[in-house]
C-alpha cells in the first residue's frame, strides 16, 4: 500500500467547500509539492493529513492507518515556526522529541542520550550544527525555519508535511530552506508533502506536483509536465508572470527518478 492515501476527501466549513472529491496516493520517498492560489485548500488538506482537521467525507490513510489525530509517524512544519526565542537552537530542536517521548520527560529534561544525538543530527542536516547554542531570537527568519525543520526531524517520522514553509522569507532564504528540506527528505527517505505558492522555487526543488483550484485537483504530474498550460489550469486568471520560469511545451513526461537526479546537487 502507498505511504499516503487520500481517498474521496471532502472538507466543508459551513457553506464553504474547501476540498472536493480529492484523491491521490504518495509513495515512500516521494517529494511532492502542492500548488494553488490562496484559498484553494492547501492548508486545509495539510491539516487533514496531519490529523488536525477532520474530513467531512472520505479518508486519509498514512502507513495504512486512518489519520484521525496527530501521530508520531507524521511530522508537520508550520509557516510560523513557533520557536521559543530565549532557548537555543539545540533546545528548540530537542522539543521535537515531545511527540516521541511525551511532554513530562521533555519538561523535566529527561531526554535520553539518543534524543540528544537526534537533535544534533537534525541540526547538522539543516546546516546549523555550529549555531546549536545560539538563541533562536537572534537568528534570521531562514535560520529559524531551519530550526523548525530540525525540530520536526527529531520526531523521526516517516512522513514530513510542511505548510508554506518559506512564505515569509526573502528569495535567498527561501531557496536555502527548500534545499535543506529536500536534503533532509532524501537523506532520511521521507515521504514529503509541502505547500508552496512560488512556482519557480517549487519547480526547482520539487519532484512531483499536485495543483489545486477551488478545492479540486486540477494537476498531478512531474516537473517536465508542469508547463505554462498546467500553471494556467492551477492559477486560473491570476497573472503568473514572474512565478514561472520555463518554456511553454506540450509536457514530455519524465520519470520521477530522472526528475530527482536533475534537482539539487
Ligand atoms: N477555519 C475555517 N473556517 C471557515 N472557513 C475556512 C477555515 N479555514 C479555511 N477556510 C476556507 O476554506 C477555503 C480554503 O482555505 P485554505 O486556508 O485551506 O486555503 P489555502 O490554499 O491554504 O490558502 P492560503 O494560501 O491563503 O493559506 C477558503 O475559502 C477559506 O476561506
Amino acid at each position: 500500500m502507498s505511504k499516503i492515501v487520500v481517498d474521496g476527501l471532502r472538507k466543508t466549513y459551513g457553506d464553504t467547500v474547501a476540498l472536493e472529491n480529492l484523491s491521490f496516493e504518495v509513495e515512500e520517498n516521494e517529494f511532492v509539492i502542492i500548488l494553488g492560489v490562496s484559498g484553494s485548500g492547501k492548508s486545509t488538506l495539510l491539516r487533514c493529513m496531519c490529523g488536525l482537521n477532520e474530513p467531512t467525507e472520505g479518508r486519509i490513510l498514512i502507513n495504512g492507518e486512518p489519520m484521525t489525530a496527530p501521530r508520531p509517524d507524521v511530522a508537520m512544519i508550520f509557516q510560523q515556526h513557533n520557536l521559543i526565542g530565549d532557548m537555543s537552537a539545540y533546545s528548540n530542536a530537542l522539543t521535537g522529541g515531545i511527540n516521541r517521548t511525551g511532554l513530562l520527560s521533555n519538561i523535566f529534561r529527561l531526554q535520553s542520550k539518543e534524543e540528544k544525538r537526534r537533535a544534533l543530527r537534525a541540526l547538522d542536516t539543516v546546516g546549523l550544527l555550529d549555531e546549536a547554542e545560539q538563541k533562536t531570537r537572534r537568528m534570521s527568519g531562514g535560520q529559524q525555519q531551519r530550526v523548525g525543520i530540525a525540530r520536526a526531524l527529531v520526531q523521526e517520522s516517516e512522513v514530513l508535511l510542511a505548510d508554506e514553509p518559506v512564505a515569509s522569507l526573502d528569495p535567498g532564504s527561501a531557496q536555502d530552506v527548500m534545499r535543506y528540506l529536500r536534503r533532509a527528505s532524501d537523506d532520511r527517505d521521507l515521504s514529503t508533502f509541502i505547500s508552496l505558492h512560488q512556482v519557480n522555487i517549487a519547480r526547482k526543488y520539487g519532484e512531483r506536483f499536485i495543483g489545486l483550484h477551488n478545492g479540486k485537483k486540477v494537476f498531478d504530474g512531474y516537473r517536465d509536465e508542469l508547463t505554462l498550460d498546467a500553471i494556467d489550469k492551477i492559477y486560473g486568471d491570476i497573472d503568473t508572470d514572474g512565478m514561472f520560469v520555463g518554456e511553454r511545451s506540450t509536457g514530455d513526461a519524465h520519470s520521477s527518478a530522472t526528475s530527482r537526479q536533475e534537482t539539487t546537487s
